[in-house]
């Protein structure tokens, strides 16, 4: 699409803007430009969408990567496969190892054999006797060609039997390394990049077990040939390798190119998908219709995906010009290596029986060739993405949450939050600075404030998601023995929290699963989900569904059903309170209830601190947090002010007392004050 015509489709024929636009505001997009960035790209991503400096650094390595660098990482990432193979498998992964050598051997005895016929066929002689002699070569032939049957199909089932097994030994090591990673730096842009493109290289290993079954083959096949070859006459040998090796560096050269690409593309190829996705979504089908999402999500497909479709001709292109010149050289050493044989059998070099044989076997290797080429270009590339899992794989180990420390004491009586910052990774301001705070079993600690104070980042550091950058998280004991957190078991830290944060995940499985999987860590206790689920006032609703507990809380599978914001938010407290710990830390646990159902909740938070739970309520519901023994109020990472309610209500122009008076003035309660400058 030409840049003018970019610009009338986001503009539209009138020169006005279809949507309420950023076509009509001062940084309207413009048209794809000389980076080659759409218009839309521009609407919608706010620019170009490829891989930043941070990466291309990491490319720019890939990229540096020779011929010989890349002959030698491959036995490496073969051996990975196989070290894989030979953990889950080793039986399956000694046949297919068996089965190719003997397969390589098999190839070896039919060139011998495919040697005796012609020797016999080209003596002097009767046709009659010259026929009777080739029939033990003939019969050796034959016994090959059955021996490699049955090779293969033994090969086909260890290797069919082997690849699920490589690819789930693959994932599973990516996977848990990846899920025991701090979530401090799961928060760095770099390592998030290199753990999200570990994902792509897992289904890579089975892949690469595949690959590297069939390029053993041929290269076993090949080497075998080569073999013969040699001992037929030792020209022939660099005259194979002279056909081989310039496809070999297009296949290399290819698949680097190809790869480089795919990378560099991968935050624009995501962002495509994610149009896509929203086209189908239930829940954004309403703005897709009622606003005309839709038509400007399909237009942003259409210009991304042609800008894609470009790149590809880009490389179709550069792969046929790579082809056509390593076709040249590979077709003058064939050429050269037909001349040298001529010599040979016209100078008498070489006897005519020896000289088919030699046609034969560089017609056999030559076809073998071009699958090699195909294989290996391939392999290449799933090597590069198997290779980036295990770089995943490696990180997340060097950034995993520790298993080891002190244990925590028991019971744990409080936690005591001492001057304590935090700076999210790449943020110029910290979201927490110089933070005091107390939590104690038996009461309800409300933490409150304005947007963007600080609240979810301190709940997260009470609950050890987050460690802090400066000062300490003591868990005390009953008598005063106390354990900091960055010393701690953090498995035992983990245990001691129920969580319910304000994004907290809606799992697409059953009911009962939904609140069961709050205790991962621990088999389901069906009695417990049955009263966690009547704790958050949600049992009822469950048992009223066609499928009761096993009704998947997502509409579309057959036991499908929708449940409501509200209905969700129960769900989720359902799963905290399952998890049946000392601490639990609720983030806005009533933004979606109704009235009655929120002033519920709250009392059954209550209710749970006299049971001895220390409740920690984040909330902008400031008549919930009324009732809370300790309050405190955040403002832009600090505590301003803390206390009870009655004892913040005193402080004639506290936050806390501008705040709730805000929201009762909503209700007629109160004169509305004027707004204080904390957000
Ligand atoms: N993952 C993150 N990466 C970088 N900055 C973050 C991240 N999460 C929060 N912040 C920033 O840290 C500050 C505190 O955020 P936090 O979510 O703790 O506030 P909050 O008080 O819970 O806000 P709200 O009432 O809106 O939920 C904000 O400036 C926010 O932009």
């Amino acid at each position: 699409m030409t840049p003018r015509r970019a610009r009338e489709k986001a503009v539209g024929p009138s020169g006005q803007s279809g949507q309420s636009g950023p076509s009509d505001t001062p940084d309207a997009p413009d048209a794809p430009d000389a980076d080659g960035v759409s218009a839309v790209e521009r609407e919608l991503f706010g620019g170009r969408l490829r891989w930043d400096d941070a990466f291309v650094e990491h490319e720019g390595a890939v990229a540096r990567m020779r011929f010989t660098q890349m002959a030698a990482a491959l036995p490496r990432m073969v051996g990975v496969v196989m070290r894989a193979g030979w953990e889950t498998d080793p039986r399956a992964l000694t046949g297919v190892v068996l089965a190719q050598i003997g397969q390589g051997l098999t190839a070896a005895f039919g060139l011998v054999a495919v040697n005796g016929v012609l020797a016999s066929l080209f003596a002097n002689g009767p046709t009659g006797d010259k026929l009777r002699d080739s029939l033990p070569a003939l019969v050796l032939l034959a016994v090959v060609a059955v021996g490699t049957a049955l090779l293969m199909a033994w090969s086909t089932a260890m290797s069919g039997r082997l690849e699920p097994q490589v690819e789930r030994a693959v994932s599973l090591r990516y996977y848990r390394a990846v899920t025991g990673v701090e979530l401090a730096a799961t928060e760095r842009p770099d390592i998030q990049r290199h753990l999200e493109a570990g994902r792509f290289g897992t289904d890579s290993a089975r892949r690469m077990l595949t690959l590297s079954v069939g390029v053993a083959n041929v290269v076993i096949g090949m080497v075998a040939a080569a073999l013969v070859l040699a001992s037929l006459h030792w020209s022939l040998l660099p005259m194979l390798l002279a056909i081989a090796l310039p496809k070999g560096w297009g296949a290399v050269r290819s698949a680097r190119r190809e790869y480089i690409s795919r990378r560099h593309w991968v935050d624009h190829r995501r962002a495509v998908a994610t149009l896509l996705q929203y086209l189908t979504m239930p829940h954004a089908a309403g703005e897709i219709r009622a606003h005309a999402a839709g038509s400007l999500l399909l237009r942003g497909y259409e210009e991304m995906s042609g800008l894609m479709e470009t790149e590809q001709r880009r490389l179709a292109r550069a792969q046929a010009r790579t082809d056509l010149v390593a076709g040249a050289f590979s077709g003058l050493a064939s050429l050269g290596c037909y001349g040298v044989l001529w010599w040979l059998l016209t100078s008498g070099g070489l006897p005519m029986a020896v000289g088919g044989t030699a046609v034969v076997a560089i017609r056999t290797s030559t076809g073998r060739l071009t699958s090699l080429v195909q294989q290996v270009n391939r392999m290449y590339e799933e090597m590069l993405q198997l290779n980036d899992t295990e770089v995943a794989t490696r990180l997340a180990a060097r950034h995993a949450i520790p298993r080891t420390g002190e244990p925590l004491p028991s019971p744990v009586r409080e936690i005591q939050v001492r001057d304590v910052s935090f700076t999210y990774p790449g943020a110029t301001v910290p979201a927490l600075h110089r933070v005091d705070v107390t939590v104690r079993r038996g009461e309800v600690t409300a933490l409150v404030g304005a947007n963007g104070s600080g609240k979810s980042t301190l709940a997260k550091i009470l609950g050890g998601l987050l460690l802090p950058g400066g000062g300490g998280v003591w868990w005390v004991g009953a008598d005063g023995e106390r354990v900091e957190v960055r010393e701690a078991v953090r498995a035992d830290v983990f245990r001691s929290v129920g969580m319910l944060t304000q994004d907290f995940p809606n799992w697409q499985m059953t009911a009962a699963a939904n609140i069961a999987v709050g205790a991962g860590d621990r088999p389901r206790d069906m009695a417990r989900v049955e009263e966690a689920a009547r704790g958050a006032d949600v049992a009822a609703l469950i048992e009223g569904l066609p499928h009761g507990w096993n009704s998947i809380v997502l509409k579309g599978y057959e036991r499908g059903v929708q449940l409501s914001g509200g209905q969700w938010q129960k769900l989720g407290t359902a799963r905290s309170l399952y998890r049946g710990a000392p601490f639990l830390l609720v983030d806005e646990p009533t933004s979606a209830l109704d009235p009655h159902a929120e002033i519920e909740a709250f009392d059954r938070l209550r209710t749970l601190a006299d049971s001895g739970v220390a409740v920690v309520l984040v909330t902008h519901r400031l008549a919930a947090t009324a009732s809370a023994d300790h309050i405190y109020v955040l403002d832009r990472g600090h505590v301003a002010e803390h206390g009870a309610h009655e004892r913040l209500m005193e402080r004639g122009d506290g936050l806390y007392r501008g705040m709730f008076e805000a929201q009762a003035a909503q209700y007629g309660l109160g004169s509305r004050p004027a707004a204080s400058g904390t957000s």
